[in-house]
């Protein structure tokens, strides 16, 4: 999230972040900039429990970036926890990245015997070391040397002393949306977000996409933009529409809300099946069981509930955590399912943690029958662009059957929505085979970047218990 000149952007910004909790729930930071001094917060934990009042009053400033993490590379620690601010010959620099380099370690060997220190261990950084030891004169040529030379996702937002810079990999993997807030006495503030949900808070008009390969760069003087890169065919990430993103959020152009009713309803037309109530697993579900339901014209209700003081369960590094979770999230109404046929609706299986709970949950509660159908194909590779899926030995459908993962999860039957079906859903054109600008890599094995080094990928650690207490990072 960015926010160029506005009185209070800090406060701009912690509203944005708030707005996209869901994106990560490990750690969060906000780095503010006046033209003189650059200053950054960051604490473990949710939005909310970092950034009270006092807080958000130490981040004076007109120009704001702020991001909310969930480790893909690196520990989830402070350490680690963004923006990330490093010192060099061409200023003071800030970044926050959504994503995830796959070409770390060569970089930053080289970085470091160029006498490079680096403060963290997620691949983040590595952007901006580039820029700091870059050989190119002016500051935004530095900025598209160095993005020209890293492989992967990344959507970023980067802020010195007095600019602000947004961008995107050339393949445009992650999204990442520019908006305005007009100011009837003054220039606009310009607002840049992942997610379009978090320009409504702050009353900002959604304006266009950031491009792929696009660099766009906030001065006091307006918008400048240029291609940094050119020529790569777009691979956006489908699993933004079928899980990541929120609903009531625009990505690649179209509403998430429309992507995930139409998986449902084309999952109905797909693998009906008899039953008398379709519930969704909340909250991802939600959306693709009420395409199901007005499809299958069957009565939709909420046969489970969930505790709203409990975050996402997959996006949770720890396994301990997320088997917990499910119980602690979801319950069931029992007078709504005993005795009957349902048809649970979820938006993806990944580890198998969540459905085999639900499915037991559901039948233990008293019903007669459970269909499980999921509004996306079999999850079978691992991403390497910024969802932290586990290896293929914990991606329960690279090692099993459908029918074996129906036997696993207990459920009378099991259905996944087809490839076709799914990127038809998400708006791309209806020729077989081709994937209409979006990457599905997780659902075929076929990545849209050369080869990739697995050991490059440093797995996010567990937490240690003193990672897990609020603790802040100030830094002026
Ligand atoms: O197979 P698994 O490894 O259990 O992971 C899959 C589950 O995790 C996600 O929900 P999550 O609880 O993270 O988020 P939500 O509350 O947004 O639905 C997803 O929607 C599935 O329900
Ligand atoms: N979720 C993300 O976008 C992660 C950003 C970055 N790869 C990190 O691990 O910090
Ligand atoms: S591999 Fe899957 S989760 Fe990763 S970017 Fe591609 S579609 Fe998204
Ligand atoms: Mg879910």
């Amino acid at each position: 999230m960015a926010v160029h000149g506005h009185p209070d952007a800090a406060r701009q910004v912690y509203l944005g972040l708030y707005a996209l909790q869901h994106r990560g729930q490990e750690s969060a930071g906000i780095a503010t900039a006046n033209g003189q001094n650059l200053s950054n917060i960051k604490g473990m934990g949710l939005v909310s429990e970092i950034f009270t009042e006092d807080v958000l009053r130490k981040l004076p400033g007109d120009m704001a970036i702020g991001h909310t993490r969930y480790s893909t590379t690196g520990d989830s620690a402070l350490l680690n926890a963004q923006p990330i601010r490093v010192e060099s010959t061409k200023g003071l620099i800030a970044i926050a990245h959504n994503g995830n380099l796959i070409n770390l370690g060569n970089i930053r060997l080289r970085l470091e015997r160029a006498g490079a220190y680096f403060q963290t261990t997620s691949d983040s950084e590595i952007i901006v070391q580039l820029i700091a030891h870059s050989k190119a004169g002016s500051l935004v040529d530095a900025i598209a040397d160095s993005l020209s030379q890293v492989e992967g996702a990344f959507s970023i937002v980067m802020m010195t002393r007095d600019r602000i810079f947004a961008a995107r990999d050339p393949r445009g993997f992650r999204p990442l949306s520019m908006g305005r807030i007009r100011n009837a006495d003054g220039p606009d503030t310009v607002v840049f977000a992942s997610e379009t949900c978090a320009f409504d808070l702050l009353r900002a008009e959604y304006e266009r996409d950031v491009m792929p390969g696009e660099l766009v760069m906030v001065t006091q003087d307006g918008v400048t933009s240029r291609q940094y890169a050119t020529g790569v065919p777009q691979s956006s990430c489908i699993f933004e529409q079928v899980y990541f993103a929120r609903p009531d959020s625009r990505i690649y152009g179209r509403w998430v809300q429309e992507s995930r009713e139409e998986m449902g309803r084309q999952l109905a037309r797909e693998s009906g099946v008899l039953a008398d109530l379709v519930c969704p697993v909340p909250d991802s579900g939600v959306t693709a069981a009420l395409g199901y339901a007005a499809e299958s014209g069957l009565p939709f209700r909420f046969g489970l509930i969930r505790n709203h003081y409990v975050g996402r369960t997959f996006i949770e590094p720890e396994q301990r955590v997320r088997d917990f979770g499910v119980k602690l999230k979801l319950n069931p109404v029992r007078n709504l399912l005993q005795g009957k046929r349902v048809i649970l609706i979820d938006d993806s299986i990944i580890r198998g943690t969540t459905s085999r709970k639900i499915v037991r949950m559901v039948r233990g509660a008293g019903a007669k029958e459970v269909h499980l159908r999921i509004s996306c194909p079999p999850t079978v590779s691992p991403c390497f662009y910024g969802v932290d899926t586990p290896s293929k030995r914990d991606l329960i459908a690279a090692n099993k059957s459908i029918e074996e993962i129906r036997q696993f999860i207990e459920a009378d039957s099991l259905a996944y929505l087809s490839l076709d079906g799914m990127l038809h859903a998400c708006g791309a054109p209806l020729a077989p085979g081709e994937n209409g600008g979006f990457c599905v890599a997780c659902y075929t094995g076929k990545y849209p970047t050369q080869w990739i080094d697995v050991d490059e990928i440093l797995p996010a650690r567990e937490l240690r218990p003193d990672q897990m207490q609020l603790s802040l990072a100030e830094t002026q």
